[in-house]
């Protein structure tokens, strides 16, 4: 079943086309990760799915429900919850008050109490949790910020480059946590530039090259393909 289908979506900036006629399909359960070189439209295509741009055309559905004119807080009732780039969480606060503060629109009382500690647990934060979130490692503010989103309890949890800034190391645990989140039932779309990363994580990879798709299925057949290799890859490791 597809969770979120994109249909011949374009988006336009002026005399600029970001995205072009893309069709894309995340299915219900899976981890699809989205690649591509600088400036292919990935980040567009992210915004729109989660309403953050409309479409210029095309349209876009969520569990069957047509949801292109939709907010993005609309969205997020349905169900779809995102880590955007660049940290946000609140830093002159404590890593629980943040925790609590994304929690507070879904549960109270002993739920509430769980709830924490179950999300400090997994996000490795239990012994941080009265520490300014601020004075976290730029590793552990992605933590925090990804369980924020998991706060929600989403059925569809969408990152844009949750390992930006990451060590290797931290980079691994993400995607072990990701991992987890996923065994778990949830669907989760990845913006991503790190292959061994991808590698680690994604059943399904799309490809878009100058806004449109170039290749999809799995890594390793999309590995194999020479142009992928020449317009992606050859220009991966300079980012
Ligand atoms: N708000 C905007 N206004 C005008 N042009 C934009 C806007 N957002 C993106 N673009 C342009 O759209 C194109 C696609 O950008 P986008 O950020 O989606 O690519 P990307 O694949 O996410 O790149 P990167 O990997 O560098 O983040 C680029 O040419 C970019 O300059």
């Amino acid at each position: 079943m597809s969770l979120v289908e994109v249909k011949g979506v374009s988006k336009r900036f002026g005399g600029l086309t970001a995205v072009s006629d893309v069709d894309l399909t995340v299915k219900a359960g899976e981890v699809h990760c989205l690649i591509g070189p600088n400036g292919a439209g990935k980040s567009t295509l992210f915004k729109l799915i989660v309403g953050l741009f409309p479409p210029t055309s095309g349209s876009i559905l969520f569990d069957s429900a047509d949801i292109t004119a939709e907010r993005p807080y609309a969205r997020v009732q349905r169900g779809m919850s995102i880590k955007m780039q660049a940290p946000s969480v609140f830093k002159e606060l404590p890593v629980l008050q943040n925790i609590q503060i994304a929690l507070q629109e879904r549960c109270s009382g002993a739920e509430r109490a769980r709830e924490e500690e179950r999300l400090l647990d997994l996000l490795n934060l239990t012994q941080d949790r009265d520490k300014m979130a601020g004075a976290l490692s730029h590793g552990q503010q992605q933590w925090l910020e990804i369980g924020m989103a998991l706060a929600l309890r989403p059925r569809l949890l969408l990152l844009d480059e949750p390992t930006a800034g990451m060590s290797p190391e931290e980079t691994f645990k993400t995607g072990e946590l990701i991992k987890s989140f996923n065994a778990g039932g949830m669907t989760v779309l990845v913006v991503e530039h790190d292959m061994a990363f991808v590698r680690q994580i994604a059943q399904r990879v799309t490809v878009l090259h100058l806004g449109k798709i170039f290749a999809r299925g799995s890594l390793e057949a999309i590995l194999q393909d020479q142009q992928v290799a020449e317009i992606y890859l050859g220009k991966t490791h300079a980012h």
